[in-house]
């Protein structure tokens, strides 16, 4: 008889960390500590490596920061690269990153459960092949490394009303492109970098999208005179204190992009810089949507109160028709729901320590990739994570 219990279920013993996650920060842990000479299983409930960026983007996307704030430790990026390398070239780099590492995950491995056993001084994880139900695997081992990501599930509001609604409603996860959408009346729930692209997206297939902008939101032109809006704030800071550049900042969007008021756009009181540290509330760098708002092919529409058959009510009390609905509404990380016994991340799945320091906790505890720091933050991260692990791994070596 088939069995999930613990007693018959496989154990395999890990010489040396338990990585989770094969996204950029798993990769990129993993590539570090080979590079010193520990060799790590990384484990994925996926079945490729990046699955965000293979399984879970649209087509059209392209990396909004300059390519050098994206590369991984040990490998830049292929000479004939562009600027803003598409998903295709950094799925493509991120293959052949791991390759060159020698770095071979382990797929279909969900982890539903990871917890230390100070007794014995190891943790215990537990991960579940994704297609296979009741068919689970113990790894035990030393360190355990979280690298799930800032983006692991989706954010799905509640919206009263919204089983009358009718049509298709998805979050944009599941979003490839506009082509399905040719035509038709699409309400994309928000304004972030996702729900500014895939408006623009919509309207290049001659879609009719309405965006819901609740409340205020940075943008800022991606580049300025041609040089990325992210170099000149990253020059900034080496300079000056955080609070000047997000003014600098502010006041060249205002300088380039106009006031945005006119649009239905309000700007935070906080900065764009200040916002994205604390709060993880990543300004938008616009690539052409704005136009669209202005020639009014995106239509900005304020906050919705309520779904009816057909479309939605908004907290001005004005109703738009939608045959469709898309929801930008962001991402959560989903450590709290399998790492147990450890308060090192909070209820959020982000580390209590803010960056700098949240990279290591107790009892052989690390995270990569929880900076709100994109992919720099990763590489940050994974740098540290591995340097710590190879010295303490290179001590226990030597004395036996
Ligand atoms: C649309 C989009 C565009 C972005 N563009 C940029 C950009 O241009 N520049 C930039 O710097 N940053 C960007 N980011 C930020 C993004 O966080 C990084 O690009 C990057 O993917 C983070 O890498 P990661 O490995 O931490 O997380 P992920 O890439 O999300 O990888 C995490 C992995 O963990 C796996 N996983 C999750 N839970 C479990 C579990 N319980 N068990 C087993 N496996 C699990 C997932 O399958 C996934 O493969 C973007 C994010 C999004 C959503
Ligand atoms: N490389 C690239 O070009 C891209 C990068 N990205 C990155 O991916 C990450 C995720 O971005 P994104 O998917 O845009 O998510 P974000 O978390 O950045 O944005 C979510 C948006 O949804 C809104 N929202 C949430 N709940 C509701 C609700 N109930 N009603 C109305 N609006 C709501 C938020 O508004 P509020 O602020 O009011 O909560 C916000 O505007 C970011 O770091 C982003 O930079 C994304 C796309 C492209
Ligand atoms: O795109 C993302 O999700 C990122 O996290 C990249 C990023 C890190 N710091 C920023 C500051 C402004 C705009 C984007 C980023």
């Amino acid at each position: 008889m088939a069995s999930s219990s613990a007693a018959s279920r496989p154990v395999v013993w890990v010489n040396g960390p338990i990585v989770v996650g094969a996204g950029p920060a798993g990769l990129s842990v993993a590539a570090c500590l080979r590079a010193r000479g520990v060799p790590s299983v990384v484990l994925d409930r996926a079945d490729c490596v990046a699955s965000l960026w293979q399984r879970r983007t649209y087509d059209r996307l392209r990396l909004h920061l300059p390519r050098h704030f994206c590369e991984l430790p040990g490998m830049p990026f292929p000479d004939h690269y562009p600027e803003y390398p598409s998903k295709r070239q950094f799925v493509d780099y991120l293959e052949a990153y791991a390759a060159a590492s020698g770095v071979e995950p382990r797929f279909n491995q969900a982890v539903t459960s990871a917890r230390y056993d100070a007794a014995a001084g190891l943790w215990r994880v537990r991960a579940d092949h994704a297609a296979v139900a009741g068919d689970a695997t113990e790894y035990i081992g030393r360190w355990l490394v979280v690298a799930t990501g800032e983006n692991a599930e989706c954010v799905v509001p509640e919206f009263e009303g919204a089983k009358e609604f009718g049509g298709p409603v998805s979050h944009v996860q599941e979003y490839k492109s506009g082509e399905a959408y040719r035509g038709k009346r699409v309400l994309v729930v928000g304004c972030g970098n996702s729900g500014m692209e895939v408006c623009l997206d919509l309207c290049d297939h001659n879609a009719l999208p309405a965006m819901v902008v609740r409340d205020s939101v940075h943008v800022l032109p991606r580049e300025m005179f041609g040089v990325a809006t992210f170099s000149v704030a990253v020059f900034l800071l080496r300079f000056l204190p955080l609070w000047l550049v997000d003014m600098i900042l502010v006041l060249l969007a205002r300088l380039f992009l106009g006031n945005l008021e006119k649009l239905g756009i309000r700007r935070p009181s906080g900065g764009p810089l200040e916002l994205k540290n604390s709060r993880g509330r990543t300004p938008v760098l616009d690539i052409g949507a704005l136009a669209r708002i202005r020639s009014g092919d995106i239509e900005v529409v304020p906050g919705i109160r309520r779904f009816f058959r057909g479309g939605a009510e908004l907290t001005d009390g004005r109703r738009v028709a939608a045959d469709a609905v898309i929801l930008a509404t962001g991402y959560h990380s989903n450590v709290p729901q399998w790492l147990k016994g450890s308060d090192f991340f909070t209820e959020d799945g982000y580390p209590r320590v803010p960056f700098p320091h949240g990279w290591k906790g107790e009892s052989g505890l690390y995270s990569v990739g929880f900076t709100r720091r994109g992919l720099s933050g990763v590489s940050s991260d994974a740098v540290k994570v591995a340097h710590d692990i190879a010295t303490a791994w290179e001590q226990q070596t030597s004395t036996l």
